[in-house]
């Protein structure tokens, strides 16, 4: 299939040559300039309803560390804000940096944070699969949360001590009972905008809530992140799973909304 990464042969600026819609209207992440994001007293707050949350397992999809969730029905779901209807988490996953280097997605006035969590979830009121969903312009919700360095987080060691477990690309371990609330800051003001997966096959149909407040994370925590690799148990050469985000993309005439 079609092959994609982060490096300099298949990184983020030749997915066009695959993926043409990464040149398109609505691509994601974006620079945000809060001043150009206004507060909308129509957005209300999101409401996340985790209490019910079902975690299955911890993978190592090659691009990513992806904790996915049993979304066969309506116990962890997003609603309010932007959103028309509940959309139900099916994963997490992080992207990061270099050792001393920013790797967030989103940018605050050409600010990035040092990672960036995505808590993805889809909408099945109105479409019958994950894979449909993922097709259609309001069909994934996506929460992005900034990861900031600091003190150690209090719970992300959960998540962390497992990552041994999937050094390699395809390697999967269960992780049953992880409930992702634990991740949240204290505040859940966000910015909205309409955009796009940030990798192949970069589908325009994501409708992004970014929140405000960063978590705070140690070096020593983000460190373990980068133990990861890229590649498979069987192949030789082995890369570091590092560097793993898109940069900003035009907005393309875009409004940027801010939560009150
Ligand atoms: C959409 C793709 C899989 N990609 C994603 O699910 C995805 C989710 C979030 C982001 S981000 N970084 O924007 O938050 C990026 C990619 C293939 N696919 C199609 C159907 C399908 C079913 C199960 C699993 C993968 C599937
Ligand atoms: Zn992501």
């Amino acid at each position: 299939g079609n092959q994609w990464g982060y490096g300099k042969e298949d990184g983020p600026s030749i997915w066009h040559k695959n993926f043409p819609v990464a040149e398109g209207d609505r691509q994601s992440p974006i620079d945000i300039i809060p001043k150009e994001a206004p507060r909308d007293p129509n957005l209300g707050p999101i409401v996340l309803n985790y209490d019910q949350c079902t975690s299955l397992n911890i993978t190592n999809n090659g691009h990513s560390v992806v904790v996915e969730f049993d979304d066969t029905d309506d116990r962890s779901v997003i609603q309010g804000g932007p959103l028309g209807n509940p959309y139900r988490l099916k994963q997490f996953h992080f992207h990061w940096g270099g050792k001393g280097c920013h790797g967030s997605e989103h940018t605050v006035e050409g600010m990035s944070y040092a990672s960036e969590l995505h808590l993805v979830h889809w909408n099945a009121v109105k479409y019958k699969s994950f894979g449909q969903a993922a097709e259609a312009p309001d069909g994934l919700a996506v929460l992005g949360i900034f990861l900031d360095t600091g003190d150690d987080h209090r719970w992300l060691h959960m998540i962390t001590d497992a990552l041994y477990m999937v050094k390699f690309k395809a390697s999967v371990t269960d992780f049953k009972g992880f409930n992702p609330k634990c991740l949240l800051p204290s505040s859940l003001h966000y910015w909205t905008y309409l955009g796009s997966l940030t990798t192949p096959p970069l589908h325009e149909s994501v409708i992004w809530i970014v929140l405000k407040e960063p978590i705070i994370v140690s070096e020593k925590q983000l460190g373990k992140f980068r133990t990861l690799l890229f590649s498979g148990e069987e192949e030789d050469q082995r890369m570091r799973m590092e560097n793993n985000f898109r940069p900003p993309q035009p907005l393309k005439g875009r409004e940027v909304r801010s939560s009150n």
